[in-house]
């Protein structure tokens, strides 16, 4: 039997993704797929979707409303827009959705099923009807430390990030690239020259990112420099992107009790799609780093354990190495000077699979029965 689905925003830099999973796990044999557009109704749906009808206007709530699901893509403000006048309208379909505007709300759950399967599964059986994915950074730390964290050890931790230029989407991709471009333009004669100085070199590639740069939409050169700055000024000290990792830490794990203290700082570095982020984790108990490594290991099939030595991290433990898998490398776990109880750890993930298309997906699968 066939799913009927609504896709809105499957031609974005994260409903590509999602399409090209769909496609991958041969999702599309099980689904009756209706595509929509903001900007091309009446185009031809994509040519993977055999079959499907012509988009339909992704702001006609009657159409949409014909849909049991709706797959969401298309950012914050078109759910802002579309999702009340649905629900307004009586329509008790789900909404499975990438963006973070209704993430927090109590009638919501984000969906990361390695990690909280069982929350998903009261959710249905409760009757809620919206599915969010979580914040990329969040649902990398919890694929990679869900043996910490789903077994309750973390008291606290702090989550520095190395976060890559797609988090902006794609136009700040192809700035960075434009940027690192442009700056090796500037120098490119004395590069040659193995001679010249490369103090020289320094101070040219400094001057051109000081002065004439584009760096529209990050708002300030991001290559050969770092932004530790993520989305939002909350006029507390904290950005919201450093805020979600503690709100959306519990939401997505539901503890009642025990709450994990999560903080840290979130900052943007050249990397294309793959996120990292260095974490000191104070534990509830001592436990011992094989023991820690086996819970990592066992908790789910993406979670890879690297082992803490300088050959095994400079290979594995990179977003070179992470981009473009569904594996979720972590590593460099010890324990620090602070005590037994503190322990460091380091992990990649890939923000546009784990970090956004892949739970998605994933939901799909089980709203549908078939996961
Ligand atoms: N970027 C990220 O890392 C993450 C993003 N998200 C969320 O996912 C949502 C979408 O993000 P993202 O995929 O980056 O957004 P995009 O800007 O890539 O795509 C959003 C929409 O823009 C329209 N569009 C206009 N021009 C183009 C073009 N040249 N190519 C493709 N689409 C175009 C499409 O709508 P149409 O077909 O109707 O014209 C598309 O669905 C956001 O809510 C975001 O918060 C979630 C997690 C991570
Ligand atoms: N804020 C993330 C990307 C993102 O879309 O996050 P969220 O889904 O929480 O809005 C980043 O910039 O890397």
């Amino acid at each position: 039997m066939t799913s009927s689905v609504g896709f809105v925003g499957y031609r974005g830099m994260v409903g590509s993704v999602l399409m090209q999973r769909l496609q991958e796990e041969g999702d599309f044999e099980h689904l009756d797929p209706v595509f929509f557009s903001t900007s091309n109704p009446g185009g031809a749906a994509p040519s993977f979707a055999a079959g499907a009808p012509a988009l339909k206007d992704a702001h006609d709530i009657d159409e949409l409303a014909k849909l049991p699901i709706i797959v969401t893509a298309q950012g914050g403000d078109y759910t802002k827009a579309v999702h009340p006048q649905l629900r307004a309208r009586g329509w008790d379909g789900l909404w499975i959705d990438a963006a973070s505007s209704l993430r927090m709300n109590d009638d919501s759950i984000i969906v990361l099923d390695p990690v909280n399967r069982d929350v998903i599964d009261r959710g249905l059986e409760s009757g809620i009807k919206d599915y969010i994915g979580g914040n990329c950074t969040v649902s990398c730390m919890l694929m990679g430390l869900g043996g910490l964290f789903r077994n309750n050890l973390v008291e606290w931790g702090t989550a520095m990030t190395y976060q890559a230029a797609s988090g902006g989407g794609a136009k700040h991709m192809r700035e960075l690239l434009n940027q690192f471009g442009h700056l090796n333009a500037e120098v490119s004669s004395d590069l040659a020259d193995p001679a010249s100085a490369i103090l020289e070199i320094d101070r040219k590639v400094l001057e051109k990112q000081r002065t004439d740069l584009d760096a529209s939409q990050f708002g300030v050169p991001l290559a050969g420099s770092l932004i530790p700055w993520i989305d939002s000024d909350l006029g507390n000290g904290q950005s919201r992107e450093e805020w979600k990792a503690g709100v959306e830490t519990n939401k997505i794990l539901q503890t009642a009790e025990n709450k994990v203290i999560m903080d840290g700082l979130c900052v943007r570095i050249g990397a294309m799609r793959s996120h990292s982020q260095a974490l000191t984790l104070k534990l509830r108990e001592e436990i011992s780093v094989p023991e820690i490594e086996k819970l990592l290991a066992e908790d789910n099939e993406w979670a890879k354990v690297v082992p803490n030595t300088k050959e095994a991290t400079v290979e594995d433990l990179t977003p070179v190495a992470a981009s473009g898998t569904l594996t979720v490398p972590v590593g460099r776990i010890r324990q620090l000077e602070m005590g037994p109880q503190y322990i460091s750890a380091f992990t990649v993930g890939d923000q546009l699979l784990w970090g956004a298309a892949e739970p998605l997906r994933r939901m799909l699968a089980i709203a549908t029965g078939r996961l």
